[in-house]
């Protein structure tokens, strides 16, 4: 689907934004009530109408206190390019009741987005519950079609998002962070999507080559066990030679050169573990691998037994490749104990560093896999261990502890009129009006409180006090002073309004802006054990505004 530069806002040729990354993104992808709403405003003439509606979620994900703002770019993307073919065009037809008019599908046929205003949160910013991370405006039976696909974009994005941010942050800044989610993902686009959002949510790189093409993501990768037991016999490498890492030698028989070394271990190691060999194919499978990658030579040592045979195997073929001017990338541990079973790893390569006199060979990476999630990579964090980069895969792409964000997109506002939606349960009330919100920060450099005004309040300033009211609790509210304070919405899509557009960042920017707003969190915001509400307000203003709506709108119930 291309963009259709008549259809681009104020006329700019320029600004052709790429298609979705998902071609199953459409103006179909939405529910079929939208389109029945669609023919509904359009018969009654009530198309056009201006409507202004606000994204949000009610409850920060995963028992936490804040949550990262993901899926925007795609969003953007859509509204771009959203335009329907015939083919859409006859199936709406034949999908909704014969009765409908011609003339809604001609009405189909001209539609874009060119008269829609998209505002919203930067992607990537740290976020709380009832702030909208966007505001859509325009004709009233266009933005409805958009409800479902942007709460669809956003929804899984923010979540896989926020829960890679919680990995990120039990594991420590200084840890590597793979996610080999794929496999177990739900579906294509699930992991996909899951690739991109835990790389701006702070991890360092994926498995899944397709996201490496798609956004640039660094790929990294181990090997499996099939690899390690799909080797039988020390027969089956035929070619033993090996170029030094400097192309000046070659060794001829890297194979004897390998099980020279094993004998070197063997004599000042053994008799501490064991008096038995190590497995011969596994040596084999390590052998072959460091063959076909002597700069990058990886080893999952957990096929037979840890310490009897995968470390001893490892730091033997390790040592051969040292021999000839390479460095090892490491061992993978995917079962087992890993804070045990990294620390003897761990000090397996420091005693081979200070025997064998290899700088560095103490450092040897260790990477860690199997079932982990924010509970195990706390756990081993308190028992001590020696882990230097976690794969994750099922918990994190599935967001196992957590199946939804539940983002909402509420009217908030129709031909300059408030709308609220009122909910016996308050937290469900929605907040009216066309809102601007601002981030107000302290002293100390942290941000206090979100706060929500009308459109056309004056912004709150540097040093100047202003009045925070809770929503709905009459007796929570604070003054504040801010020291700086953040606009939040951005235009992303100006529509026919003449603002001008901010520019979507690249996936690296994002990814920096979510780490960078991680990190000037109070921390007890942050902690994983009852953290403390980040505060979310409205002025004294709008404030009343609600109220008065709120009791406008509700029936008056009568006792009998
Ligand atoms: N030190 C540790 N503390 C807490 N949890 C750990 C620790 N080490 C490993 N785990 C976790 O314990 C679980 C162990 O998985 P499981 O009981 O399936 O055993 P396994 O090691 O995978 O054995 P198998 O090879 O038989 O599959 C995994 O979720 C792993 O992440
Ligand atoms: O455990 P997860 O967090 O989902 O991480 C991905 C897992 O996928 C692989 O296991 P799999 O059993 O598929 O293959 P293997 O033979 O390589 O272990 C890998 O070894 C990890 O254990
Ligand atoms: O490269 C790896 O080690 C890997 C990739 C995906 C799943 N499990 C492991
Ligand atoms: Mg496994």
């Amino acid at each position: 689907m291309e963009a259709n530069a008549n259809h681009l806002p104020n006329g700019e040729a320029a600004a052709v934004l790429d298609s979705p990354t998902n071609p199953m993104v459409t103006p179909l992808l939405t529910d079929l009530y939208q389109y029945t709403m669609a023919y509904a405003y359009w018969k009654g003439g009530k198309h056009n109408d201006r409507a202004v509606f606000d994204l949000y979620f009610r409850r920060n994900p995963f028992g936490g206190e804040y949550t990262i703002f993901a899926g925007l770019e795609e969003c953007i993307k859509f509204i771009a390019n959203f335009k329907m073919n015939e083919g859409e065009i006859s199936f709406i037809r034949q999908s909704l009741s014969g009765s409908c008019e011609d003339g809604f599908f001609d009405y189909l046929r001209e539609l874009d987005c060119s008269e829609v205003e998209a505002y919203a949160i930067p992607e990537g910013s740290v976020v709380f519950p009832k702030v909208p991370l966007m505001r859509i405006e325009g004709p009233v039976a266009v933005v409805q079609l958009l409800e479902t696909p942007l709460l669809n974009l956003v929804n899984f994005a923010s979540l896989v998002a926020t829960n890679a941010a919680r990995h990120r942050f039990v594991a420590g800044k200084s840890k590597m962070l793979l996610e080999f989610g794929l496999r177990r993902a739900q579906g294509p686009d699930g992991a996909i999507t899951a690739s991109k959002y835990c790389y701006i949510g702070g991890f360092d790189a994926t498995s899944n080559v397709a996201a490496g093409r798609l956004f640039g993501i660094p790929l990294r990768g181990t090997h499996s066990h099939a690899f390690v037991s799909s080797f039988m016999s020390p027969d089956e490498i035929i070619e033993k030679s090996l170029k030094s890492a400097d192309g000046s030698t070659n060794c001829e028989d890297f194979v004897s050169l390998v099980q020279t070394w094993l004998n070197k271990i063997k004599a000042v190691q053994w008799s501490k573990s064991s008096n038995g060999d190590t497995n011969h194919s596994e040596l084999t499978a390590f052998t072959s691998y460091a063959l076909a990658f002597p700069d990058n030579f990886l080893a999952l040592v957990d096929t037979y037994d840890v310490m009897r045979s995968g470390i001893p195997n490892f730091c033997a073929v390790a040592l051969a490749l040292n021999d000839l001017g390479y460095k090892a990338g490491g061992i993978r541990l995917d079962s087992g104990d890993l804070a045990y079973l990294s620390s003897e790893a761990r000090k397996f390569f420091q005693s081979i560093e200070k025997e064998f006199c290899i700088p560095g060979f103490g450092k040897t990476n260790i990477t860690a896999s199997n079932d982990l999630n924010e509970e195990t990579l706390d756990a081993l964090n308190k028992q001590g261990h020696e882990v230097d980069s976690y794969g994750i895969g099922t918990y994190l792409v599935t967001c196992y502890s957590q199946a939804a964000l539940g983002c909402v997109f509420k009217l908030v506002e129709i031909n300059g009129e408030p709308r609220i939606k009122l909910s016996e349960d308050v937290s469900k009330v929605s907040i009216p009006c066309k809102k601007r919100s601002y981030r107000l920060y302290g002293k100390e450099g942290y941000p206090l409180v979100d706060i929500m005004t009308g459109e056309n309040e004056p912004i709150p300033k540097v040093g100047e006090r202003i009045l925070c009211r809770h929503p709905f609790n009459e007796s929570k509210r604070a003054f504040v002073v801010p020291q700086k304070v953040d606009d939040l919405l951005k235009c992303y899509w100006p529509g026919t309004s003449g603002k001008p557009r901010v520019e979507l960042p690249s996936l690296n920017e994002t990814r920096e802006r979510c780490i960078n707003q991680l990190e000037q969190m109070r921390p007890d915001h942050m902690r994983r054990l009852n953290p403390t509400p980040y505060k979310v307000s409205v002025s004294a203003k709008l404030y009343d505004f609600i109220h008065f709506l709120w009791l406008n709108e509700a029936p008056v119930g009568e006792l009998q």
